[in-house]
């Protein structure tokens, strides 16, 4: 088990971009490294509307020196794969768009030309031992990093994205690009997952401010309700001694879960207006870091035993004990099974 990392919380500023956000933010790195040995990790990005959070995740469209962390992450692990040679990887992508508290698939080949109501809607499932699985979502497998971005402009293709009087294209929606990670040493039954989740949130916008109305306005309650949420998520896990951590009042916090308060390692990045007019909803932004990172998560090595590969060589074992058997004392035996075991 690792000792407990707090939640790291990042600031950026809106035109201040990072070259490589990989190397040049102190914490993606780690984390993207984590996920190779085994170990959760979550990057979110949380900031009111426009301030950059699209532009940190996934990147501007114009240069390719704007691409953003969802890129350089997948150019990382896939080169590190490569360089690997003690380990077979394998990698699967989802990518999960959470818009007016509905789940849908973004990787689902009909979201293109279905109406959003045709859609089949992700839903959660829970557990007996509370884990939350996704039904209707797909994980495709992406053999290198071309693949991986295919999937991811795909994606981003799909996404709810209208414009605001303060954002041109804003993304209405809470985004979570995940990548499963599977690595084994050649031979080996012992296999690590791990999942790294890429998270674009949705951002808060004052209503009143912009005076928006219909169908932005709609978005825009969801949005800042899920984000309440969210917050109220926050404040029970940093504060000592509360029981009850209101997970399942939004379907973001029921799926970032473990993210917030469990087995992961998390970075937040917080990104800012530069303008004086916003200046109230930077310091909002400013006490949610500060908030996220009293947090202290459980990171745990995600290890099992591949119980498809136990039972060959399980099997295997048997028949060659078989085999000694045979030689010591000369009987065959068989592998029929006698009336009284039938009769069980
Ligand atoms: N570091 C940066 N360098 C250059 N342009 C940037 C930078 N950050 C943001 N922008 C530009 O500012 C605009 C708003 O950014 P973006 O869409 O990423 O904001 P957002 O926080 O995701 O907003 P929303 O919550 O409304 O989706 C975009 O046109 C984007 O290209």
């Amino acid at each position: 088990m690792s000792s407990s990392p707090p939640v790291e919380a990042l600031l950026l500023r809106a035109g201040c971009g990072t070259e490589s956000p990989l190397s040049g933010i102190a914490g993606l790195q780690p984390r993207t490294t984590h996920v190779l040995s085994g170990y959760n990790g979550t990057i979110f990005a949380y900031g009111q509307t426009g301030s950059g959070k699209t532009f940190t995740i996934t990147g501007g469209a114009e240069r390719y020196s704007d691409r953003g962390i969802i890129p350089r992450t997948l150019s990382y692990l896939f080169q590190q794969f490569q360089k690997d040679s003690t380990k077979v990887y394998t990698t699967h992508i989802s990518y999960l768009e959470i818009y007016n508290e509905c789940g849908y698939d973004l990787l689902d080949p009909r979201h293109e030309a279905a109406r959003l109501e045709d859609l089949q809607k992700v839903s959660i499932m829970e557990d007996p031992e509370q884990n939350i699985h996704l039904k209707n979502l797909s994980s495709q497998q992406a053999a290198n990093e071309e693949e991986a971005l295919n999937l991811l402009f795909l994606g981003d293709t799909n996404r709810m994205i209208a414009e605001t009087p303060m954002n041109q294209a804003s993304t209405r929606s809470h985004c979570i690009f995940t990548i499963h990670v599977s690595g084994r040493e050649p031979g080996s039954a012992t296999v690590r997952h791990s999942k790294l989740h890429l998270v674009d949130l949705a951002g808060s916008e004052r209503v009143g401010k912009t005076g928006v109305g219909g169908q932005l306005l709609t978005e825009a309650k969801y949005i800042n309700l899920s984000l309440h949420y969210l917050e109220q998520v926050i404040i029970a896990l940093s504060e000592k001694n509360r029981s009850h951590i209101p997970y399942r009042n939004s379907m973001m916090t029921s799926v970032l879960r473990d993210s917030l308060g469990g087995n992961c390692m998390t970075t937040m990045i917080a990104t800012l207006s530069v303008e004086k007019r916003n200046i109230d909803e930077s310091i909002s932004t400013c006490r949610f870091a500060q908030r996220v990172a009293l947090i202290k998560n459980e990171a745990v090595l995600n290890e099992e035993l591949d119980p498809g590969l136990m039972i060959i060589r399980l099997k295997r074992e048997i028949l060659a004990l078989k085999d000694e058997l045979v030689m010591v004392t000369g009987e065959q035996r068989t592998d029929q099974l006698t009336e009284d075991e039938l009769q069980k």
